[in-house]
């Protein structure tokens, strides 16, 4: 047997052989096999629905794995279960925080620890606390409640707890999602110095190119649950790694503006509404939204862009103002949304467009997949045309699935964004509001979407697309607006759109 890999300052590998993973007929993972040496920065790739999450509950112990074995520093382990994976030291790191945001960040610590003791003495605690962050690289302010540390701080203190628990293996999914670039970059500078430093060995799932080539040492790409290729990343370009995931040169797309911008469809005008927390308020002047145009409203999460949407969803309650839409007053009730023709993809589809139970069939064929007249036998169609349906929106929107029976929820983030957005943009769309639609998918998906909303736009539909990556909206946006502390801080067309102007009054600066 191999002689354990540890580094002097605990970073070990974690190898992960011939990993098969079934569920009923179909393979999500086929025969991989992945080595991430100790201390290094291992990025892990591949398309939405490659296997990337498969093989990462596999190795953490969430799925047993139908084949296969998992090495921690060189000694074959059972993991059948995720307590023995951080037993051994073993920790995930995901896109959205799993912090308590009333505690402060010394006490998400405390409580982290699976031997927090009942009684908590919290002098005592808070030395070991400081004792540790005084060994760390970085830190965050310990004392404030963690709703009020900025995005980067959030992610930033999830690596910590993970070291603090002892963990010297992370797994980061997507870790930097909700982060602003210069966020981003801050957050995994800090990782690869730990790693350098051989403190910790990561295993990255990240969709972004730029944060391997800048960051990462070494690579695996999976495609169709197959390991396709990988090496040192000082190897490979960007264009080698894409057709790698891709298996072939990814098609440049045309995006073209083919139409002139119409009348007004949307107007919000002197419309208030209180924000998630209660305390502060909402405050919507001055946006129009014209037919055949795309109206970008860029800002830093946590902004009011939410609220916004659900104030345009009918879901917040207005305290006064009003929408108008094609003139009469809009209140986005369904009978309005289904008569204005106005579609909505919301962040997070699984949970707030689809009926996760039911079938990838089903949720193509009812947009009001909530309505109770669903249960009714009546409502159906006949199950041969909502399969035929399916199939086509299937093909046509490139949606992988083992099989049109499969339950919608079995399906990876990005194929059940590209399932709702062929249900939505299926049949007479007037209006289409979008929230962060390209969130988490892989580049091909990306551009795929992108395209379509391009398409959609140039048939005349009027889309407000809100949205945190300033990239899509000016590469999407025929004018931007920006909300800054819940109000239209500023708006230009894109002929004229500069980012570090927009940027400046993203950061509230008026
Ligand atoms: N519990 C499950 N039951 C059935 N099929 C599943 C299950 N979990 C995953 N799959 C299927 O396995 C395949 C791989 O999914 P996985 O979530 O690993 O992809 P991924 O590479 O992480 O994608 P993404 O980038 O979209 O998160 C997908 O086709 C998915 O539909």
């Amino acid at each position: 047997m191999s002689r354990p890999a540890r580094t002097p300052h605990g970073a070990f590998s974690v190898e992960a052989i011939n990993m098969t993973m079934r569920f009923g007929d179909f393979t999500a993972l086929d025969d991989v096999s992945i080595k991430i040496e100790a201390g290094s920065f291992h990025a892990l790739l591949g398309e939405n629905g490659a296997g990337k999450s498969t093989i990462v509950k596999a190795i953490m112990g969430f799925y047993r794995a139908t084949a296969g074995t998992v090495l921690v520093a060189g000694r074959e382990v059972e993991m059948t279960d995720p307590k023995v994976a951080q037993g051994l030291g073993l920790g995930m790191v995901y896109q959205h925080f799993t912090l308590v945001p009333s505690l402060t960040a010394a006490e998400n610590l405390v409580i982290s620890r699976a031997d927090t003791p009942a009684v908590i003495n919290w002098k005592a605690e808070g030395a070991a606390i400081e004792a540790f962050m005084a060994r760390m690289p970085f830190s965050v302010p310990l004392d404030q409640p963690v709703n009020r540390l900025a995005a980067g701080e959030k992610q930033k203190l999830e690596i910590l707890k993970q070291l603090y628990l002892g963990h010297r293996f992370l797994i980061l999914d997507e870790p930097t999602s909700v982060l602003t670039p210069a966020e981003a970059d801050e957050v995994l500078g800090h990782v690869r110095a730990l790693t350098q430093a051989g403190e910790v060995t990561v295993l990255m799932i990240t969709h972004k190119f730029r944060e391997v080539t800048a960051f990462a040492d070494e690579l695996t790409v999976l495609r169709r649950g197959k390991r396709v290729g990988g090496g040192k990343v000082s190897d490979l370009t960007p264009a080698d790694m894409a057709s790698m995931m891709m298996g072939e040169a990814p098609k440049p797309s045309n995006r073209q503006r083919t139409v002139t911008a119409g009348k007004v469809v949307l107007q919000i005008d002197g419309v208030r509404a209180l924000d998630r927390s209660g305390l502060k308020t909402i405050a919507i002047d001055g946006v129009s939204l014209r037919a055949g145009e795309i109206l970008g409203v860029a800002g830093v999460s946590g902004n009011g862009q939410m609220e916004l949407m659900e104030i345009l969803t009918g879901q917040r309650q207005l305290s006064s103002g009003k929408i108008i839409l094609n003139g009469t007053t809009y209140t986005a009730t369904r009978t309005e949304a289904k008569q204005h023709k106005v579609r909505y993809l919301p962040e997070e589809p699984l949970r707030n467009a689809c009926a996760p139970r039911m079938s990838v069939a089903e949720n193509l064929a009812f947009r009001s997949f909530d309505e109770t007249d669903l249960a009714k036998p009546a409502f159906w169609k006949s199950n041969s045309a909502i399969a035929r349906n399916a199939a086509a929106l299937i093909a046509a929107f490139n949606v992988k699935t083992s099989s049109l029976a499969a339950r919608i929820s079995s399906l990876s983030g990005g194929n059940v964004q590209r399932a709702v957005l062929a249900r939505e943009l299926t049949g007479d769309v007037e209006v289409l509001i979008v929230s962060n639609p390209c969130f988490g998918l892989d580049f091909a998906a990306v551009s795929a979407i992108r395209d379509r909303l391009v398409e959609a736009r140039n048939r005349g539909v009027a889309i407000l697309l809100i949205s945190e990556d300033l990239d899509e909206i000016m590469e999407l946006s025929d004018r931007i607006i920006v909300m800054s502390e819940g109000q239209i801080a500023f708006e230009t067309p894109i002929a004229t759109a500069n980012v570090a102007e927009i940027g400046h009054h993203m950061a509230g600066h008026a």
